[in-house]
């Protein structure tokens, strides 16, 4: 819980002024005398640290935040054209590790826009001497926030720019080579540490955030826990801005930050799931805090933010509607208040009037507040696309950039002495107290109307207060083991097939593993934990087409299928089978989403596809087979999730329940249709849905070749019938079979040449069916 004090917002009064160097004066004798040789010693260290601290401080660059830019490659979904119709066309360049200019392609003159920045990395493409790596930003901007952190700085660096630009590639990355600044950032922290001078002791909290819709959700919590906790951004009068309530992990090697991150992010993708949320819905801060003590000297403490952002695009691009553009509302809102907080600060560096920045319009920036324009040396990294149809967002990101370039911060070095803060929250905490008595007991002396509001919210206060202190009362060692056992309920409370290969398991697990039957009892114990927080539905009365006993159940209210039944299904053999599935379960909600969104974009949400999951645990072969999707035209389907009895039962009639079932395979050929041909429907969600049904199924390529073949067979039949008129004659006079006149000789080759357009017709219209039928994404 709560929020470890050494994080404060470089409290001056914690430490000796640096203004001046220190110099004490003491009488030998005076001092000898009051045994005070000891004393005379620790004065001494004093102004050494202090005189290091000034020069420390002399040493610091520039106090404005730091933008940098990076292109990315052309993707994937651009060249084979699901995001710009397959147009590549490049619109950056960066001729200097400086510079970045842009412009359109398709202007008819050219208009070369340049920019400046503190540093443009190029990842565009390799064969460019400026190529910037995972590995060039990490040695330029990781190694530099590490010095910064081991120093008592605070650092935050925050990613910004469109969807897809290349924001979570850079914070969070991929695997191997490709891994981003927070896991390579972390793996230098410790190796820091290892480099210590004997005698230092270094302390690590992290914690792990998503603002989704405005509300911040913990990514480190149990996940069962995740969705009910209400966090607020709080301002603390000695812990500066805090968020009660949200775990900080107490971390003490590298594997366990990673596995921690490894976790959030997999909660991060549980709730995108459940709750239509993606990364690029949200924004995600990763947080880490340091505080090293050195023999003899003040403790140097530090936080880092490293900040995800969501996409910054514009809703009419978007074309969201329902769920997804109250997200775009709320992702709008917090990086719109950004921008205006961005836009004050940077007229007052002008100007040198106070500023006043709507901080607390938005959680996202009362978060951020202290890194942007307080105690924090921070980096803006402004990810851009290299693609022209995205010319205008970069354009605005660049803008923007811009903008933050001239915003100041006022980073100072945080070296606290730890005991002192805690005797200021035990102040703290004992104030509260006595306000609160004041209240209740009714005295003269409190405002006589306190109103019952305040009451709550004062004993609201004080509890808040008393964890802290009891917080940090702790020692490090049990605040260690109070965390690793946490590590163990998040492992049970995320499906297995959540957590990532690096979550491995920690220590005490693998002093299990080494022991026997106690401990296959215990790993049974924990399958079950498992199994009891991914509830099945009832089977279903009747069963699906050709079916056979199943579990069924909504994806959207679990992401997994296994319940009491499939139990079995996790022991053993059949577990890698069951951790596939609820893969592909993702993948399908995912695919469900997207078509629901597809279908509802001209139509105001009158469509709802659910997702409802068949799987026979009783037979292993069919066991994958079941996957089937329900579109109702209404919303309002059944929350039991019965079998629908048939198509045409009278709850279908009454329009109530209208269903249509596909297959995983169906949906995803139909998903693709609809990218290319939605938005030149005027059609309604229903008759778009089985518009995509019709053309991917093979009915329409069907359709067309019973025509043709119609056709043809007609064209045929009056082909002959006038052949037979033509050589009827003749052949009754001259026997034999040869063609005498001109005419009859053209009627057979019209003949030959229809049956060969037939069969070319034929031909072709089975080529296409059989392209539909094979269609897979
Ligand atoms: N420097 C890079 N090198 C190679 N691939 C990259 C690079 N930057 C981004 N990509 C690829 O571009 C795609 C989009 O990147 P990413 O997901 O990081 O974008 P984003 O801005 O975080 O998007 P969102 O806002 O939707 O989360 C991904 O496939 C990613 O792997």
């Amino acid at each position: 819980m709560g929020c470890r004090p050494w994080l404060l917002k470089g409290k001056r009064h914690l430490f000796p002024p640096t203004e001046s160097m220190v110099q004490i004066t003491v009488r030998l004798p005076d001092a000898m005398k009051s045994g005070g040789l000891s004393k005379l010693q620790s004065a001494v260290s004093q102004v050494k640290q202090v005189n290091a601290l000034k020069g420390d401080a002399a040493l610091e660059d520039s106090p404005t935040i730091k933008v940098c830019v990076r292109v990315r490659p052309f993707i994937k979904e651009e060249v084979e054209g699901q995001r710009s119709g397959g147009e590549c066309k490049l619109c950056v360049e960066m001729p200097t590790e400086t510079s970045v200019r842009m412009w359109n392609p398709e202007e008819i003159e050219e208009d070369m826009r340049g920019f400046e920045f503190d540093r443009c990395y190029w990842s565009h493409s390799s064969d460019n001497p400026l190529y910037a790596t995972q590995e060039t930003l990490q040695k330029e901007l990781g190694e530099t926030m590490l010095e910064h952190a081991m120093n008592g700085f605070n650092n935050c660096i925050f990613a910004y720019g469109q969807t897809g630009s290349g924001k979570s590639y850079s914070v969070l990355g991929g695997k191997g080579e490709e891994r981003g600044l927070l896991p390579r950032v972390v793996e230098g922290l410790f190796d820091h540490f290892e480099k210590l001078p004997e005698g230092a002791t270094y302390k690590t909290l992290v914690a792990f955030m998503e603002i989704y819709n405005e509300q911040i959700r913990d990514l480190l919590a149990p996940a069962t826990d995740s969705e009910n906790k209400k966090l607020e951004v709080k301002q603390h009068p000695v812990l500066g801005t805090i968020v009660p309530g949200l775990t900080e992990a107490a971390v003490a090697s590298c594997e366990e930050v990673l596995n921690l991150v490894d976790y959030g992010t997999q909660m991060r993708h549980v709730s995108a799931a459940a709750m239509n949320a993606t990364s690029s819905r949200s924004h995600c801060i990763f947080t880490f805090k340091t505080s090293l003590t050195e023999p003899d000297q003040p403790s140097k403490v530090s936080q880092t933010h490293l900040v995800d952002l969501a996409g910054s695009e514009r809703a009419g691009r978007t074309k969201a509607t329902g769920d997804r553009l109250k997200e775009g509302a709320a992702i709008n809102q917090s990086l719109s208040t950004l921008a205006r907080v961005i836009s004050e600060l940077a007229k007052s560096s002008k100007t040198k009037k106070k500023p006043n920045p709507p901080f607390r319009e938005s959680k996202l920036t009362y978060i951020l507040k202290e890194s942007l324009c307080g105690n924090s040396k921070t980096v803006m990294m402004a990810a851009i696309s290299p693609n022209f149809l995205d010319f205008d967002e970069t354009l605005s990101t660049l803008k923007f950039a811009q903008s933050v370039k001239q915003v100041q911060t006022k980073a100072v070095q945080n070296a606290v002495n730890m005991s002192s803060v805690e005797a200021q929250l035990r102040a703290e905490l004992n104030a509260l107290k006595s306000q609160l008595k004041m209240y209740e007991d009714g005295s003269p002396t409190s405002s006589a109307n306190v109103s019952s509001e305040e009451l709550v919210f004062l004993k609201r206060r004080l509890e808040e207060q008393e964890q802290f202190c009891a917080y940090y009362g702790k020692d490090w060692d049990s605040l260690l083991a109070e965390e690793r056992e946490r590590m163990d309920t998040r492992r049970t409370s995320l499906h297995p097939s959540k957590l990532g290969d690096r979550v491995k398991k920690s220590p005490s697990d693998k002093r299990q593993d080494h022991s026997s039957d106690e401990d296959a009892d215990m790993e049974e114990d924990q399958e079950s934990i498992t199994c009891s927080l991914l509830e099945l539905g009832k089977p279903p009365d009747v069963l699906p087409p050709g079916g056979r006993p199943s579990l069924c159940a909504p994806i959207r209210s679990s992401l997994a299928v296994v319940g009491p039944m499939a139990q079995s299904l996790l022991r053993e053999g059949a577990r890698p089978r069951a951790e596939n599935l609820n893969r592909r379960l993702l993948e399908l909600s995912q695919l469900a989403e997207e078509t629901q969104e597809l279908l509802n974009r001209e139509n105001g949400g009158e469509m709802s596809i659910q997702v409802l999951v068949v799987v026979d645990p009783l037979d292993e072969e069919t066991f994958e087979a079941g996957l089937v999707v329900q579109a109702a035209s209404s919303k309002s389907l059944p929350s039991s999730w019965a079998w629908p009895r048939n198509e045409s039962s009278e709850a279908s009639e009454t329009g109530e329940r209208k269903v249509d079932w596909c297959s995983a395979t169906e949906l995803k050929k139909r998903l693709n249709w609809l990218k290319s041909n939605v938005s030149n429907s005027t059609r309604s969600a229903e008759e778009t849905w089985l518009a995509a049904a019709r053309a991917t199924s093979g009915y329409d390529a069907l359709e067309a070749l019973q025509k043709d073949n119609a056709a043809m067979v007609a064209k045929i039949a009056e082909l002959e019938s006038r052949l037979r008129e033509a050589e009827g004659p003749r052949r009754a006079e001259k026997e034999g079979p040869k063609l005498r006149s001109q005419k009859a000789r053209d009627a057979v080759k019209a003949i030959a040449a229809s049956f060969e357009t037939a069969l070319g017709a034929i031909d072709s219209a089975q080529l296409t069916l059989q392209k539909v039928n094979s269609t897979s994404v």
